[in-house]
C-alpha cells in the first residue's frame, strides 16, 4: 500500500464512529516534521509526548509514532515537486489521526499551501484554535486572563478553495469580459459598476452545508463548555459581502434555532424575552423599539417585520425560554469580522467559541493567540467526522530555523489537544501542568523571555524548554 514508508511494527489503527476516535491502548500516529523551525520543534514535542504518556499511563500505553513525509523533506525523499506524496495521504486517512510542523506556502505563485490542501482532502472542515492564557505567561496585554476563546474556523471553502485566475490570464480576462458585458449589466442592483480590465480574479465561495456543518460542531462544543462559557459568536463581514458572509451568519442562525432549538437563544431573542419578563404588560410596538436602534425611523413596512419578529419569538419560544429559562441555553450571537478584532482586546471576557469563516479565522487566531503570549503558545486541530489533523496556529518562521530556539509551546499544545481528543486526558493534564510551572518559573524560550519583567537572559532553547516542561510534570 505505501511506496517509501512503512508503519511501526507495533500498534494499531485509530478509527472513527460517528465522528468520535476510537482509540487502542498503542495506537499508530502518523507525524509531518515539517519545514522551517519544524526541525527544531518536532524532536522537542515528541519528546514531551512520549514522557507524558509513559509517566501518566507506564507500560500500557504508548503512541507509535509513524513518520510521513511532506514539503521539503517529501521532495528529497520522493523527488522533485512531490510535496504531497499518495503515501501521505494514505497513512493519514489509514490512521485516522495525525500530527504536523507548519509547511512553506509561497507567496504570489508556485504551489498552493499543502497545509490548506491537508485539510481539504480529508474534509477536516473544522480549525479548532483554542486562546487562553497560561498564569505568568507575558503579554502585551493588561489583562490577557480574561481571553478564553475558541476560534471555530471553516476549513474547507472560502478563498482558500484557490479558485484563482492570475491577472492577463485568458482565463482572468473571459471572465471579466463576461461579468463586464453580460452579468453585471443583467443584475441590477449592480448599476453600471464594471471589473477593471487588469484585475487578478478569485471565488469566493461560501455554502450552506459548508456554513452549517461548521457551525453544528462549534454549538456542539459549547454544550460541553461550563454554564458561563456557553456562548457561540457568529463572525462574519455580512455588511459588506452580503451573499457570501452575511449568508454564513443567517444559515449559522438558522442552523442553531433549527436543530438546537431548546438548548439555544439568539441575542435577539433574549432581549425581547427579557423585555417581556421586566415589563409583562409591554406591547409588540414597545418590544420591537427595544431592540431595533432607530426603530421610530423606518419605514412602516420595516417597523412591521420587526413587530412580527417580536410575536415570533413569543408565541414560539416563551414557554420553554422565558421567565429567564434562557439564561440556561447557549446563546448565539454575531459580530462584525473588523469589531470583533477590537472586542477581543476591549471585552475579552465577554465571548467563548468564535464561529468564523476560513480567512476571517486565519487572522483572528494569531491575533487571539497574541494577546495570551504569541504564535509560539496558540495550538490548532483540524477536524472532520473520519479524520483528524492537529497543527500549531504558526508558519515555518524560517529566520529561526535550526537554531534550536523557536518556542515549541504550540505545537506542543496542539498535542494536548490530540491527547484530550484520544481521551487521554491524565496525559495531557501533564503537559499542561508541566507548560504552566515552566513559565511561572520563567523557564522559557525567547519569544516570552523578551516579554517578560524583567527579560529573562539567556532564554532557553527549544529543547531546553521541553526538558523543563517533563521536569515540571505533576
Ligand atoms: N499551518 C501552517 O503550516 C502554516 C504555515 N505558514 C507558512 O509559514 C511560512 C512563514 O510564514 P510567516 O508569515 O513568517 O508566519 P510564521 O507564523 O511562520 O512566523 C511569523 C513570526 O511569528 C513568530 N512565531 C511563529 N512561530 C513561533 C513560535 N513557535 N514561537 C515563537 N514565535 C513564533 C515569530 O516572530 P518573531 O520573529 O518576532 O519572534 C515569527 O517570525 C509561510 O510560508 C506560510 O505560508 C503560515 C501559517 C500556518
Ligand atoms: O498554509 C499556509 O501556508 C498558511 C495557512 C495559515 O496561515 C493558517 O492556516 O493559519
Ligand atoms: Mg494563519
Amino acid at each position: 500500500m505505501y511506496e517509501k514508508i512503512t508503519p511501526p511494527d507495533t500498534g494499531s489503527r485509530i478509527t472513527f464512529q460517528n465522528g468520535e476516535p476510537i482509540v487502542p491502548d498503542n495506537p499508530i500516529i502518523p507525524f509531518l516534521r515539517g519545514d522551517g523551525t519544524g526541525v527544531d520543534i518536532w524532536p522537542a514535542a515528541q519528546k514531551v509526548f512520549d514522557a507524558a504518556v509513559q509517566t501518566a499511563y507506564g507500560d500500557k500505553r504508548r503512541i507509535s509514532w509513524f513518520k510521513v513525509y511532506a514539503g521539503d523533506e517529501a521532495c528529497e525523499k520522493y523527488g522533485t515537486y512531490q510535496y504531497l506524496p499518495e503515501d501521505t495521504l494514505n497513512a493519514i486517512k489509514e490512521f485516522g489521526i495525525a500530527i504536523k510542523g507548519p509547511l512553506t506556502t509561497p507567496v504570489g505563485g508556485g504551489i498552493r499551501s499543502l497545509n490548506v490542501a491537508l485539510r481539504q482532502i480529508h474534509d477536516l472542515y473544522a480549525c479548532v484554535r483554542p486562546c487562553k492564557y497560561y498564569q505568568g505567561t507575558p503579554s502585551p496585554h493588561k489583562t490577557p486572563e480574561k481571553l478564553d476563546v475558541i476560534v471555530y474556523r471553516e476549513n474547507t471553502e472560502d478563498i482558500y478553495l484557490g479558485i484563482e485566475w492570475r491577472q492577463g490570464s485568458e482565463m482572468a480576462n473571459k471572465i471579466i469580459h463576461l461579468l463586464n458585458t453580460e452579468l453585471i449589466p443583467a443584475t441590477p442592483e449592480h448599476g453600471k459598476k464594471q471589473i477593471p480590465l487588469d484585475s487578478g480574479i478569485g471565488i469566493k465561495p461560501i455554502s450552506r452545508t459548508g456554513s452549517q456543518r461548521l457551525v453544528r460542531r462549534a454549538m456542539q462544543h459549547a454544550l460541553r463548555l461550563p454554564k458561563n462559557k456557553q456562548m457561540v459568536t457568529l463572525v462574519h463581514k455580512g455588511n459588506i459581502m452580503k451573499y457570501t458572509e452575511g449568508a454564513f451568519r443567517d444559515w449559522g442562525y438558522e442552523l442553531a434555532t433549527t436543530e438546537f432549538r431548546n438548548q439555544c437563544v439568539t441575542e435577539r431573542e433574549s432581549w425581547i424575552l427579557s423585555n417581556k419578563e421586566k415589563n409583562p404588560d409591554i406591547t409588540t410596538a414597545e418590544n420591537a423599539s427595544e431592540i431595533e436602534p432607530g426603530y421610530d425611523s423606518l419605514t412602516e413596512e420595516k417597523q412591521a417585520a420587526i413587530c412580527r419578529e417580536v410575536e415570533n419569538v413569543l408565541n414560539s419560544i416563551w414557554e420553554t425560554h422565558g421567565n429567564g429559562q434562557w439564561k440556561d441555553k447557549v446563546m448565539v450571537n454575531d459580530r462584525i469580522a473588523d469589531s470583533i478584532f477590537q472586542q477581543i482586546q476591549t471585552r475579552p471576557d465577554e465571548y467563548s467559541i468564535l464561529a468564523t469563516m476560513n480567512l476571517n479565522g486565519d487572522y483572528l487566531s494569531d491575533a487571539a493567540a497574541a494577546i495570551v503570549g504569541g504564535l509560539g503558545m496558540g495550538p490548532g486541530a483540524n477536524i472532520g467526522d473520519n479524520c483528524a489533523i492537529f497543527e500549531a496556529t504558526h508558519g515555518t518562521a524560517p529566520k529561526h530555523a535550526g537554531l534550536d530556539r523557536i518556542n515549541p509551546g504550540s505545537v506542543i499544545l496542539s498535542g494536548v489537544m490530540m491527547l484530550e481528543f484520544m481521551g487521554w486526558q491524565e496525559a495531557a493534564d501533564l503537559i499542561k501542568q508541566g507548560i504552566g510551572k515552566a513559565i511561572s518559573n520563567r523557564e522559557v524560550t525567547y519569544d516570552l523571555a523578551r516579554m517578560m519583567e524583567p527579560p529573562v537572559e539567556p532564554p532557553l532553547k527549544c529543547s531546553e524548554f521541553a526538558e523543563a516542561i517533563i521536569k515540571n510534570f505533576g
